[in-house]
């Protein structure tokens, strides 16, 4: 089988994701990229249902390469994310918050600023219906700038990674500044932290960690 680890590692991604909520019922999808090759996951499936064999294998170019299920509708967004960017995973959820943050504003306020551990503030791509190619090209203009992540209006969020794991925990973390993002707004106006700050912390987390020092 090819990409055997590859497909076993997108069932993992795949119940895990579906165990933290960030995906219901056969929403959803991920794949990972190994070469001129890419693992998705498969149109219509439950992600904590599926095994390796369910999961196709296409080309760059979304050619079926091996595999009985055709990939996930979603495939042409993962394709041009894999041609634009570093990535080696995509992964795109429909969580909660994110999906209230992507269906109220046109971008994600940087109130919290580990937006910057997902390049930057999160924007929202332009509607486009599920699996066209106009989304796939909205998503690639929302990740401009080397950004991780990015929300789809009236639909959800999407992350890239230099592998699976990455890919999964920054769904993991845009998740969390939309819930923290949405909450903040019902106890009050969240500041929002200005370029200015921004700035500073990124400069921070460029810095070589500190040695340890005696304290006398
Ligand atoms: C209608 C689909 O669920 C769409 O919302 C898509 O974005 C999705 O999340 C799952 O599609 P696939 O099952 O085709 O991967």
């Amino acid at each position: 089988m090819l990409l055997e680890e590859e497909r076993a590692a997108l069932c993992d991604v795949g119940r895990r994701l579906a165990g933290t909520g960030l995906v219901t019922g056969a929403s959803g999808n991920v794949s990972v990229r190994a070469g001129d090759l890419v693992a998705v996951t498969p149109g219509g499936m439950m992600l904590d249902r599926m095994t390796p064999a369910d999961c196709p294998v296409v080309d760059v170019e979304g050619y079926l390469v091996e595999g009985e299920r055709a990939p996930s509708s979603e495939t042409p967004m993962h394709l041009a994310l894999y041609a634009e960017t570093d990535a080696a995973a995509v992964v795109h959820t429909h969580s909660t918050y994110g999906t209230v943050v992507a269906t109220t504003m046109t971008e994600l306020p940087p109130i919290h600023y580990n937006t910057l551990l997902l390049g930057g503030v999160v924007r929202v791509a332009e509607y486009a219906t599920y699996g066209t190619p106009e989304l796939a090209a909205h998503v690639r203009a929302a990740m401009e700038g080397g950004r991780r992540a990015a929300l789809m209006a009236n639909h959800g969020g999407v992350t890239i990674g230099r592998d699976l794991e990455e890919a999964y925990e920054n769904a993991r973390l845009l998740e969390w500044l939309c819930g923290v993002y949405v909450r903040a707004r019902a106890v009050g106006e969240p500041r929002v932290l200005t370029d200015e700050q921004l700035a500073r912390v990124a400069d921070r987390m460029l810095e070589p960690p500190a040695r340890p020092r005696r304290v006398t």
